[in-house]
């Protein structure tokens, strides 16, 4: 098995995916959007295809190429690569996984099916188990979604166990509000070597207190930078700038999710990155903000 490899930790940006006025993927501006990453925010890891990305609203042939392009950008440029696979069908998934192995990415995540729900911790395991053994040399992520999923199996009850069933699981992508069910994912795991990855951007000094590893979030596409120089803080004990950091991050969450979508404009910055509209259905309104063109 090739790993495990360095543990995923810091920020990972979901990223967006840029699209063409006429809904088409741009895979043009794929490599700028690297270096942008890399250079104004300085992060170096990204999760393809997921919320954000819209994976679940692409086919799954373009997920293969959209995967494939973020891994070919992304060499010696990233540290790591996660692709998102999660999908109502099984064998999609297994697909999606061992194209991620095939091309190189540095891991994989799944949420869970959420058409037709895993009604017990055993059923939701066991199609993650399927889809993680079509890539048994990638670390494998769960991506705990619930308000999107509508799977409340609670994330501290998954893990129980996890190992036993999914041997390359390597962390928990979390996009909850539940600390405690978080909390108890990381006091009920201390003897592994998970990764813990926080993925509500406007709390996640919150999560970091509660042994939050690391982060995935569409805001890090453009608070990066910023949300970076709060990790810095905590690590220096210095709380009180991490709270400041915090808030301003949050003042900025908070102004964009009040924005009526048809209000949106982009800032007036000169040096932007084109990522087009949003596929369709459409998405959230932060995201919206940042995704027509990430400014910097
Ligand atoms: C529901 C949702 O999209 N949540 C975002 C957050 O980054 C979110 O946009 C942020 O906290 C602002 O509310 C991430 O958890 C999603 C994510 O990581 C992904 O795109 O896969």
């Amino acid at each position: 098995m090739a790993f495990p490899k360095k543990k995923l930790q810091g920020l990972v940006a979901a990223t967006i995916t840029p699209m063409t006025e006429n809904g088409e993927i741009n895979f043009s501006v794929i490599g700028q959007y690297v270096d942008y990453l890399v250079k104004e925010q300085g992060v170096k890891n990204i999760f393809v295809n997921g919320t954000t990305g819209e994976g679940l609203s692409l086919s799954v042939s373009e997920r293969r190429q959209v995967a494939e392009e973020w891994v070919t950008k992304g060499k010696d440029k990233l540290d790591q690569v996660i692709i998102h696979v999660g999908a109502l069908s099984l064998k999609e998934s297994q697909e999606l996984a061992q194209h991620a192995a095939e091309i190189g990415a540095d891991g994989i995540a799944v949420i869970a099916p959420f058409f037709l729900k895993p009604w017990t911790k055993d059923i939701l395991i066991n199609f993650l188990k399927e889809v993680a053994a079509a890539a048994p040399a990638l670390p494998f992520y769960y991506y705990h979604i619930p308000a999107l999923t509508g799977v409340k199996i609670r994330a501290e009850e998954l893990l129980d166990g996890i190992l036993d069933k999914i041997p390359t699981f390597q962390g928990l992508k979390f996009s909850d509000t539940d600390l405690l069910d978080f909390g108890q994912c990381v006091d009920q795991n201390r003897q592994q070597q998970f990764a813990f990855l926080f993925g509500v951007d406007e709390q996640l000094l919150s999560a970091l207190v509660m042994g939050a590893t690391g982060a995935v979030g569409s805001t890090y596409n453009y608070l990066g930078k910023k949300t970076n120089q709060m990790l810095e803080a905590f690590e220096q004990k210095d709380f009180s700038l991490a709270l400041n950091y915090q808030f301003c991050i949050q003042r900025f969450i908070n102004f964009v999710v009040k924005l009526e979508n048809s209000k949106l404009k982009v800032s007036k910055n000169q040096r932007t990155l084109p990522l087009g509209t949003t596929n369709f259905p459409f998405l959230h309104r932060e995201d919206c903000l940042s995704r027509r063109t990430l400014n910097y």
